[in-house]
C-alpha cells in the first residue's frame, strides 16, 4: 500500500546551525492516527511544519499518496481573532479561499455543530473557556474539509478533564471522517489513547527511535483507558522516552554543516 505521507531521509538544519532533524524516515498510511512524542526540542513541530509546507527541508523528500491533498493545521494556541464571533472565526479560511457566502454559511454551521458548539455561533472568544476556544480552532480546521489533519499539541494548555473530553471528541470525529492525522503531544497517555501508532523521537538531532503500534480496536473508551493493555503501552512508550533522555548527542555542528560526533 502506498503511504499517504512518506518522509524519506528528511534533514533540517536551521540557519543558526541547530540540527532539528537528521535522516528522518516516516511512512503514514491513509486514515492513520499517528502521534509524535519526544523530549522538548526533538523536532516534532519541525516535522509538522515540513509536512505542512511551512518550512523547507535541507535534504530528503516527502512523497504524497493522497489524491486531492487538503491539509489543515491545529496549533497549541487557538489563535482566534478576538474581535470576531465564533462563526466569523470559523469562516476565515473559507473567506480566504473565496468560497461563496451561501455555501460557506452551511459549512461553518456544520463545523460548529461537529465540535459541539451549536448555540455559541455569535459568542466572542473572550466569552469562551479554553476548551471551547480549542473547539473553535478545530472547527476552523475542519471547515475546509481536510483529508490530512496536522495537530501540534492542541490540548497541551488544557486541564486534564477538558483534555480527556476533547480526546474522545476528536476520536469520534476521526472515526466518522477518517482523516490522516499527525498529532504532536508531550502526553504519553493521550498519544496511546488516540493513536494507531506512536512514534518516539529523540533530540540532538531529531530522529525516530521507536515506532509502536497500538494494537487496540476503536472505538476506544474509558474501559480502554483503564485496561491493562493501555497501561502496558503507556509503559512501553515511557521506557522508550526515558531511554532517549540518557542518550548522548549523535551529531555536532561544524560551521554551517553537521557531522557525526566522534566516538569516544
Ligand atoms: N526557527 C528556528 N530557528 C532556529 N532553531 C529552531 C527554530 N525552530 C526550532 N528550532 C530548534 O530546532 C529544534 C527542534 O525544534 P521543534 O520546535 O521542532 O521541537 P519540538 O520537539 O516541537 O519541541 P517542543 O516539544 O518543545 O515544542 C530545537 O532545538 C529548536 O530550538
Amino acid at each position: 500500500m502506498i503511504p499517504a505521507i512518506e518522509l524519506n531521509h528528511v534533514s533540517k538544519v536551521y540557519s543558526n546551525g541547530t540540527v532539528a532533524l537528521h535522516n528522518m524516515n516516516l511512512a503514514i498510511q491513509d486514515a492513520e492516527f499517528v502521534s509524535l512524542v519526544g523530549p522538548s526540542g526533538c523536532g516534532k513541530s519541525t516535522v509538522l511544519r515540513i509536512i505542512a509546507g511551512l518550512g523547507q527541508m535541507n535534504s530528503g523528500s516527502i512523497d504524497w499518496g493522497v489524491c486531492d491533498r487538503k491539509l489543515a493545521f491545529v496549533f497549541q494556541e487557538a489563535a482566534l481573532m478576538p474581535w470576531a464571533t465564533v462563526q466569523d472565526n470559523v469562516h476565515l479560511p473559507l473567506k480566504l479561499a473565496g468560497t461563496s457566502k451561501k455555501y460557506a454559511d452551511v459549512l461553518v454551521q456544520q463545523a460548529i455543530q461537529r465540535v459541539g458548539l451549536s448555540g455559541f455561533e455569535r459568542s466572542y472568544p473572550r466569552e469562551l473557556s479554553g476548551g471551547m476556544k480549542m473547539r473553535v480552532s478545530i472547527a476552523r480546521a475542519l471547515v475546509t474539509k481536510p483529508n490530512v489533519l496536522l495537530m501540534d499539541e492542541p490540548f497541551g494548555a488544557l486541564d486534564e478533564i477538558t483534555r480527556s473530553k476533547l480526546n474522545r471528541d476528536v476520536l469520534d470525529l476521526w472515526s466518522q471522517h477518517r482523516w490522516t492525522v499527525v498529532f504532536v503531544t508531550h502526553n504519553i497517555y493521550e498519544a496511546v489513547y488516540l493513536s494507531n501508532r506512536v512514534i518516539v523521537m529523540a533530540a540532538r538531532p531529531g530522529r525516530v527511535v521507536a515506532d509502536i503500534a497500538i494494537d487496540a480496536p476503536y472505538p476506544r473508551n474509558e474501559e480502554f483507558r483503564t485496561s491493562l493493555l493501555y497501561n502496558e503501552y503507556c509503559r512501553e512508550v515511557s521506557q522508550c522516552l526515558m531511554a532517549t533522555m540518557n542518550e548522548q548527542p549523535l551529531l555536532h555542528i561544524v560551521g554551517n554543516d553537521y557531522s557525526p560526533s566522534p566516538q569516544i
